[in-house]
């Protein structure tokens, strides 16, 4: 599965979104753009993990599911919430804020197979998100040895560089891993494509983070 995305995974260390973040650079109103996007987005990423819970039976997949649910709502939707603060944004002002169409049709691919495939399609749906940005983040900590002390990004790339991101995204795929064993070939290949459409929209919603999209 990573290997087949790996290609569009390097293209997101080159993105010039991410080299903002990484140097410091990036406008802000384009971070404030991406922040509101990225808001609404989470709601729905976290109600792919609750279809989680609904296609499970083992209480511990069910379990694991949940854990998702409350941690993007309570611990990584904080994050948002901090800059929005910062940025004197209120709740009430981002829910207001209208997704973009390629937020729209990233969090409706994951949506539409979290509602008709098993748990581990949508596993695979969840898994290049988080991944991607524990990878985009730890590179920008190898690479810009200053980014994690940036005054504005600098929140940004510690919390997903972090440790208890790191290893919430090993109880994920070691989930997938769980989830796949004894999958065949025509199976396996279903989920390897949904990992890398997902890793393909990670792409399109750096693209509209950068160029604005209406
Ligand atoms: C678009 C997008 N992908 C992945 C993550 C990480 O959960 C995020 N916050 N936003």
């Amino acid at each position: 599965m990573l290997d087949a995305s790996r290609p569009i995974w390097e293209g997101y260390l080159s993105h010039p979104f991410v080299r903002g973040i990484a140097d410091g650079s990036l406008a802000v109103e384009k971070f404030r753009f991406y922040l509101l996007q990225d808001y609404l987005y989470l709601f729905d990423y976290a109600k792919v993990f609750a279809q989680g819970v609904v296609k499970s039976q083992e209480p511990e997949v069910m379990r694991t599911f949940a854990s998702y649910v409350a941690s993007i709502l309570n611990g990584e939707l904080e994050i948002h919430r901090g800059y929005m603060r910062r940025m004197g944004i209120t709740e009430e002002r981002a829910e207001t804020e209208k997704p973009t169409l390629s937020n729209l049709s990233y969090t409706a691919y994951m949506r539409a197979v979290a509602a008709e495939e098993g748990p581990a399609e949508i596993m695979a749906a969840v898994l290049s998100c988080a991944l991607s940005y524990e990878y985009i983040a730890k590179w920008i900590v190898r690479n810009y040895p200053d980014a994690e002390q940036h005054g504005f990004y600098g929140e940004w790339v510690r919390g997903y560089a972090s440790k208890s991101y790191a290893e919430e995204n090993q109880r994920l795929t070691a989930l997938m891993e769980q989830l796949a064993a004894g999958y065949p070939e025509k199976r396996q290949a279903r989920l390897t494509d949904i990992f890398v459409a997902c890793s393909r929209y990670e792409a399109m919603f750096w693209d509209m983070a950068w160029n604005g999209e209406m």
